[in-house]
């Protein structure tokens, strides 16, 4: 990287966790972060599920450390920012990327698919990211990355308690700007369109899904995993000291409109 880049996006001599790292998007991100220079704590719910994200960190010449907790226990989140500054000294970057979603009609969600989705995809990150903020405030500062969705902004059917949730993180990361800017701690949102990944290869291998995103999304394709990288570089960057409390959608031009078909509603002749 050239001085003048090292300035907005260098990690060097900084530490990052990656919560959901085994796989999908943790993966790609936590490479990537890796890539920047960081050093990077996986978060993964067994050790072997992340020796192929510990292999990419280390390929970018990084250390990496792996922790293993199951999210859904509240107790686990003061423990895994705990261990990651036992083990690697401090921590930097926090990315807020475990997630889960089961989908199904509206009448069909059960108390018991209520309490595991917003455990995992809402209880979990406001957690880690409090346990981080004490670990960040006594070294001057950090960042928070929360891993959004679209249905922050937009209701997609089937996924209304993974939606409600995806939007309160957008809402934890506006209040947590407000309130930890006094502790130079920038909060921040990914939210990524339609990426495949194993959270969604039952939806989009099937075709006819897979033919109302490609003309739905301006792009005209899902969006990979590794696409999502550079956004959260600039999060979690020292670029980022004055970007806080916002969200970064990436996904293709979904949200910027209705449809790509120039012979739409919008052509004009
Ligand atoms: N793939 C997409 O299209 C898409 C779009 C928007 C947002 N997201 C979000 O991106 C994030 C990563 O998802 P992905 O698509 O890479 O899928 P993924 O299934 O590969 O990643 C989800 C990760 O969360 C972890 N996780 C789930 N439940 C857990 C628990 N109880 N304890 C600990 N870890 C747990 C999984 O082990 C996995 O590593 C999620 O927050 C997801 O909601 C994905
Ligand atoms: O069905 C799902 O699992 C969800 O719809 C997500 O994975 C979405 O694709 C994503 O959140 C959109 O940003």
């Amino acid at each position: 990287m050239s001085d003048s880049l090292d300035r907005y996006f260098s990690l060097s001599g900084k530490v990052a966790l990656v919560t959901g790292a085994s796989g999908g998007i943790g993966r790609a991100l936590a490479a990537g972060l890796a890539g920047a220079g960081a050093a990077v704590a996986l978060h993964g719910r067994s050790e072997g599920a992340l020796a192929e994200t510990a292999l990419a960190v280390e390929r970018a010449g990084a250390t990496s450390l792996r922790l293993v907790a199951d999210l859904s226990d509240p107790g686990s989140c003061d423990r895994v920012v705990a261990a990651c500054v036992e083990g690697l000294g401090r921590l930097d970057v926090l990315v807020n990327c475990a997630g889960m979603n089961r989908r199904k009609p509206m009448d069909e969600f059960t108390g018991e698919d209520f309490d595991a989705i917003v455990g995992v995809n809402l209880r979990a990150p406001f957690l880690l990211s409090r346990a981080a903020r004490r670990a960040m405030k006594a070294q001057g500062g950090g960042k928070v990355v929360h891993v959004a969705s679209l249905t922050s902004s937009v209701g997609l059917a089937r996924t209304a308690i993974y939606g409600m949730t995806k939007a309160a993180l957008a809402q934890l990361a506006k209040t947590q700007a407000v309130e930890w800017a006094a502790d130079n701690i920038q909060v921040n949102c990914l939210a990524p369109g339609f990426i495949l990944t194993p959270l969604t290869e039952g939806l989009w291998s099937d075709p006819g899904r897979m033919a109302w995103l490609k003309g739905r999304v301006p792009a005209r394709r899902p969006g990979e995993p590794d696409e999502m990288v550079a956004a959260v570089l600039l999060m979690a960057g020292p670029g980022s000291s004055y970007l806080t409390g916002q969200m970064i959608t990436v996904d293709g031009g979904f949200l910027a409109g209705g449809s790509w078909d120039d012979d739409g509603p919008g052509a004009v002749e």
